[in-house]
C-alpha cells in the first residue's frame, strides 16, 4: 500500500509547491479535500486522520487546529508554520543540522519544518558554536534578502500588482521581533536573541542570508580558514545532505552568490569569507526560500519519515 499524503492548505504558496514536487511521485497516494470543503473542520479532520503523513501549509492558528484534530496514533505530521518549531515533542526539520538529525526526523511523529530565514544562519553558526570557535553569547546579526514569495499569497499579489514599481530592496523586521528569532537562537545554540534584519526584493523566489562576524573581541580569534574548516568538517560527516560548502576563497564578487541560483532545487550552498588582519568574517548561505527554505525541506523530511531514499 502506498503511503497516503494529505497537504492541508494545498492551494497556498507552500502547499502548491509541495503538490508540484509530488506530482510525478507514483510511490505516494496524495489525498485531497474537495476545494469547496477545504476549510471545513469536519472535512479536514477526516483527511488528517486518514493520512499517513499530513503536511500542514497553513497559518499558525490553523496549523494548531489541524494538530488538535488528529485523534489517532498513526498520522505523522510535518508542519510548515511557525507554531511548533521550538515546541516540546517536535523535531526540527533541518536534516543537516547535526549528524543524527536525519535519523531523528525519520523516527519522529511530529516534525516542524524550519522557517526560510533561519536555515542559512543555523547552517553556518551551529557548527562554529559546536566547535567552540564562537561562544554561545556571540552577538549575532543576520541580514540578507528574500524573494517576495516568502510573504505568502498576500505579498505575492502585492508585488505582482505593483510590477516594476515595487521596491527593489525593502528592509523589514524593523521592530526587531521577527518570528524566526526563537528558532534561530535555539538551533544556532545561542544564549542571546540574535538581531534579524531581513529585506525583501522585487523577485519572486530565492534568498541569501548573511551573518557578519566581528571577531576581534574574542579571547581567541579564529582565522577564516579555521571557520571554513569547522563548517566543512561538519558537512563532510553528513551523508547525502542538501548543504554544500563552497571552497574558501578571497574574491571581491562571485556571480553565483545570487539569490536566485538555486531556485527550483532543494540545495543550499554556504560560504565563508574573511579578512584575518581585521578579524572580520562573513557567513553566507544561498538557497531557494520555497525550496530548502520551505517545500523542498518538507519533501526531504517526508521522504526521511517514510524511509524513502531518492
Ligand atoms: N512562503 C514561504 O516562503 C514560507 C511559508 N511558510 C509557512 O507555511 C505556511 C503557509 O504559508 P504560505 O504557503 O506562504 O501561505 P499562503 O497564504 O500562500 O497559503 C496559506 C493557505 O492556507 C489556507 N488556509 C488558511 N486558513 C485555513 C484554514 N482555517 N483551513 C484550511 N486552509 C486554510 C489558505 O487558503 P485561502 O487562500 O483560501 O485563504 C491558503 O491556501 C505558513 O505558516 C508560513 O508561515 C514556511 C516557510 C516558507
Ligand atoms: C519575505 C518574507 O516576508 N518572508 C517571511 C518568512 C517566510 C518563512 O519562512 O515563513 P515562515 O516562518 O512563516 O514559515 C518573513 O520574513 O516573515
Amino acid at each position: 500500500m502506498k503511503p497516503k499524503i494529505f497537504i492541508d492548505g494545498e492551494h497556498g504558496t507552500t502547499g502548491l509547491q509541495i503538490r508540484a514536487l509530488l506530482a510525478e511521485r507514483g510511490d505516494l497516494e496524495i489525498i485531497s479535500i474537495p476545494t469547496e470543503r477545504r476549510k471545513e473542520t469536519a472535512a479536514r479532520a477526516e483527511f488528517l486522520n486518514a493520512a499517513d503523513v499530513a503536511i500542514l501549509c497553513l497559518p499558525d492558528a490553523a496549523a494548531k487546529e489541524s494538530v488538535s484534530l488528529i485523534e489517532n496514533d498513526t498520522t505523522r505530521v510535518i508542519d510548515a508554520s511557525t507554531a511548533f518549531r521550538v515546541a516540546e515533542g517536535w523535531q526540527y526539520g533541518f536534516a543537516e543540522m547535526d549528524k543524527d538529525q536525519a535519523k531523528k526526523i525519520a523516527s519522529a511523529k511530529r516534525v516542524a519544518n524550519p522557517g526560510c530565514w533561519p536555515q542559512g544562519p543555523i547552517a553556518t553558526l551551529r557548527p562554529l558554536v559546536s566547535a567552540g570557535l564562537l561562544p554561545p553569547d556571540f552577538p549575532v546579526t543576520v541580514n540578507g534578502i528574500s524573494g517576495y514569495s516568502g510573504g505568502g499569497r498576500p505579498m505575492i499579489e502585492d508585488y505582482v500588482a505593483k510590477g516594476e514599481d515595487a521596491s527593489e530592496f525593502l528592509p523589514y523586521g524593523l521592530t526587531l521581533q521577527h518570528k524566526h528569532v526563537p528558532e534561530l537562537r535555539t538551533y544556532a545554540k545561542l544564549s542571546h536573541d540574535p538581531i534579524m534584519q531581513p529585506a525583501v526584493g522585487n523577485f519572486a523566489q530565492g534568498m541569501i542570508t548573511v551573518v557578519p562576524l566581528q571577531l576581534g573581541g574574542l579571547d581567541r580569534v579564529p582565522t577564516g580558514a579555521e571557520l571554513h574548516a569547522a563548517i566543512a568538517d561538519h558537512y563532510a560527516a553528513i551523508e547525502g545532505g542538501a548543504v554544500e560548502v563552497a571552497p574558501y576563497t578571497h574574491l571581491e564578487r562571485i556571480p553565483e552568490v545570487d539569490p536566485e541560483v538555486y531556485n527550483g532545487t532543494n540545495r543550499m550552498k554556504v560560504y565563508v569569507f574573511a579578512n584575518d588582519e581585521r578579524a572580520q568574517a562573513l557567513l553566507l548561505a544561498v538557497y531557494d526560500n520555497l525550496g530548502k527554505g520551505a517545500s523542498g525541506a518538507a519533501v526531504q523530511n517526508m521522504d526521511l519519515m517514510l524511509g524513502i531514499k531518492r
